[in-house]
């Protein structure tokens, strides 16, 4: 007897009337990671200075509303995981695949209603079996390792156009994937500079709005640039980055012994200054060697079943579908190839479609192998503190749906 398939509209209005407890009931998976599990970036360091036996003065403020986590966005317990989606909105494969595998098929049929999403900007559904309340879609640039303005500008647009819809909604924690550095060709790098740039920014601006951001990084790669990174973008007031650290070797910069200079000290604050000045300069026009996109080996250990109760308020539930357009796609009148291609407003058909593939895909030709997050092992937290992560392929009837979407996908990336 198959499943009887739920109304995605019925289905959100009941989840969103859920309280925590509740809901938990509903996740699909049961190894999810509450919030409370995922230390700040400040909390990272100040474990790392108590080990090293030094005191943790002043300090705080952005370091305490961010983090780093290395694993699997689809366990994270937040209000909002952000989906680096394509224009149909309809899955596809690497984070996308995961999130639709995970949230079951209400997830689909809601983006579908929506109508596609352009590129650089974003729309928001419900969460349904994800232990994220909500899902963000944001549609990246495809930058095949190169990044000229128009890459850089849709990026940025990718994570203010999330970070708007997050507040419009009352939401507080959001969790971003490295958005485009997959199979768009983003490289790593620049990405990087451009997620954590307009991230900081947006929080100087809206303090009060926001708990938690998460950047959740997949590969080693994304691992390590975020920690040297944030190292310097989001230092502690009382953190000093010392020379090495600004010439990007990855120990994070409390582990080094505090005797440096006095200059050197100031210098690190000036290129964050410089840096908050200039955000829109993040990742320059250069053309950039795109690194390598295998998966590594990832190791840990979950905390199953967490109980403890998260500090973080209950936020109001709005149960409208945004579809809240940014006209900044549209005014800058960039002239892209990417863009002629794309079907903006193509009128989906009027039943259910077959799995899509859009024109983008074809664009981003690929023959990187669709992610295997059947059995993903992750560190999760930027101490290298080990929590294993298994990304289950889901046995039930909704997963074949979004598995023939993937299946669509294969290939898609040139060499
Ligand atoms: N990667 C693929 O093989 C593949 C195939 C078809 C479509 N797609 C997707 O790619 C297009 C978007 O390109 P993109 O570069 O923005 O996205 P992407 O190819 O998914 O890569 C974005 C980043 O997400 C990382 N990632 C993959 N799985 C997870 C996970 N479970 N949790 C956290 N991070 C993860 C991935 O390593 C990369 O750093 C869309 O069409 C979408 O459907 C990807």
């Amino acid at each position: 007897m198959s499943k009887k398939k739920k109304d995605w509209k019925t289905e959100k209005e009941r989840l969103l009337r859920l309280d925590r407890e509740d809901r938990r009931k509903d996740y699909r998976r049961q190894d999810y990671i509450p919030l409370d599990k995922i230390p700040t970036w400040r909390e990272e360091n100040k474990s790392n200075e108590k080990e090293d036996g030094k005191e943790q003065t002043g300090g705080g403020g952005l370091s305490e509303k961010v983090s780093l986590y290395k694993g699997d966005i689809t366990v994270l317990e937040v209000d909002a995981i952000v989906n680096a989606a394509n224009s149909s909105l309809l899955g596809g494969g690497g984070v996308d695949g995961c999130i639709h595998k995970a949230a079951g098929s209400c997830l689909y049929d809601e983006c579908y209603s929506l109508n596609g999403c352009e590129t650089g900007k974003a729309k928001i559904t419900c969460g349904y079996d994800l232990p994220a309340r909500y899902v963000i879609h944001t549609v990246g640039p495809i930058a095949r390792g190169h990044v000229g303005t128009s890459e850089t500008d849709d990026l940025t647009s990718c994570y203010q156009n999330s970070l708007r819809l997050l507040k419009e909604h009352g939401l507080s924690t959001v969790a971003f994937p490295c958005i485009s550095t997959g199979i768009y060709g983003f490289p790593n790098e620049p990405a990087a500079e451009i997620a954590l740039n307009t991230v900081k920014s947006w929080i100087e601006e809206n303090p009060d709005k926001i708990t938690r951001v998460i950047f959740c990084v997949f590969l080693e790669t994304d691992f390590n640039i975020y920690k040297k990174k944030m190292s310097v973008i989001f230092q502690d007031n009382d953190m000093e980055v010392t020379e090495e650290q600004l010439k990007g070797d990855n120990t994070p910069p409390d582990s080094k012994p505090k005797e440096e200079s006095e200059e050197s000290s100031s210098r690190g604050k000036e290129e964050a200054g410089d840096e908050e000045e200039d955000d829109n300069d993040a990742a320059g026009n250069e053309d950039v060697e795109m690194e390598s996109q295998n998966p590594e080996e990832m190791t840990g250990s979950p905390d199953p079943n967490q109980e403890k109760e998260n500090d973080e308020n209950e936020n109001q539930d709005k149960d409208e579908d945004a579809g809240a357009d940014n006209d900044k796609a549209e005014a800058k009148g960039v002239d892209d190839e990417k863009e002629k291609g794309e079907d903006k407003d193509k009128a989906l058909p009027e039943e259910e479609p077959p799995a899509v593939k859009t024109e983008e895909d074809d664009k981003a030709e690929s023959t990187v192998e669709m992610e295997d997050v059947s059995e993903v092992n992750d560190t999760g937290t930027s101490n290298g503190d080990e929590m294993k992560d298994h990304v289950e392929s889901s046995e039930d009837p909704d997963s074949n749906l979004t598995d023939s979407i993937q299946s669509k996908d294969t290939d898609e990336k040139k060499e």
